[in-house]
């Protein structure tokens, strides 16, 4: 960004580039910290599918793939989390209408701002059975319909560290389930969206070390 020029010979001004920063830092980190929270939140609460992961239960494999004996490493490319669909970190973001068009009977104009939910778009019933459920085997009967299940955004804006963010959010995943099963110490904790959803009190939980 200081060295690079756009076709005008113009540079990147200090603080569009310092802005740019932030947003990597934010879009990069916070995301990935809320999606982790929110898998150790589903872990706590639903033993069964913590013993699954925790076996290497290929019926949970976005959450077994990197496990010892689990299925293959590459499996986390197609398997689908189900925590991304009931608490995508980021919850939609603005497109500008390129062309005039019609939508479900309005008519948007060409350069109007519109917002994409993937909150609610992943909670829709049409789509999703029983949408308030977290069922990690859900992805593995049908694959969900194109533009349904957005965690990444989609289109020639989706995120970019959508790779590096899955394999982070496993390796992290990997070492706490091998080394700890957990509970949490608030059993009823809000959820709270600032922007990104996270545990009111920061999910304070009780580790216990594995014994074997
Ligand atoms: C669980 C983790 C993550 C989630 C859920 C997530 C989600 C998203 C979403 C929904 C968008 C908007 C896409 C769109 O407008 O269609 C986005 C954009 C972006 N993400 Fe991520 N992201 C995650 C991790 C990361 C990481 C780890 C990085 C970088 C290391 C990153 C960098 C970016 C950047 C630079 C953009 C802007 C792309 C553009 O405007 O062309 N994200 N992300």
């Amino acid at each position: 960004m200081l060295v690079f020029s756009d076709e005008d010979g113009r540079y990147m001004a200090e603080c569009d580039i310092a802005d740019k920063i932030l947003g990597l830092l934010i879009g990069g980190h916070d995301t990935a910290s809320s999606a982790c929270a929110f898998i150790v939140k589903y872990l706590a609460e639903l033993p069964e599918i913590y013993n699954g992961v925790y076996k290497g239960d290929p019926s949970v494999k976005f959450y077994s793939c990197l496990f010892s004996d689990g299925p293959s490493s590459t499996d986390y490319r197609r398997a689908l989390p189900d925590h991304q669909r009931l608490a995508p970190p980021l919850q939609g973001a603005f497109r500008e209408a390129i062309t005039d068009f019609m939508y479900n009977g309005y008519s948007i104009p060409k350069g109007w701002k519109l917002y994409w939910s993937a909150n609610s778009t992943h909670k829709n019933p049409e789509f999703f059975l029983e949408p308030s459920k977290f069922d990690p085997s859900r992805f593995e009967r049908n694959g969900p319909a194109p533009y349904t299940f957005v965690p990444f955004g989609g289109g020639p804006r989706m995120c970019p560290g959508k790779e590096y963010a899955r394999l982070e959010i496993l390796v992290f995943m990997h070492h706490l389930v091998r080394k700890f099963k957990w509970e949490k110490m608030i059993p009823d904790e809000q959820i709270v969206v600032n922007p990104m959803p996270s545990p009111a009190k920061g999910l304070p939980i009780r580790l216990y070390p594995h014994k074997d």
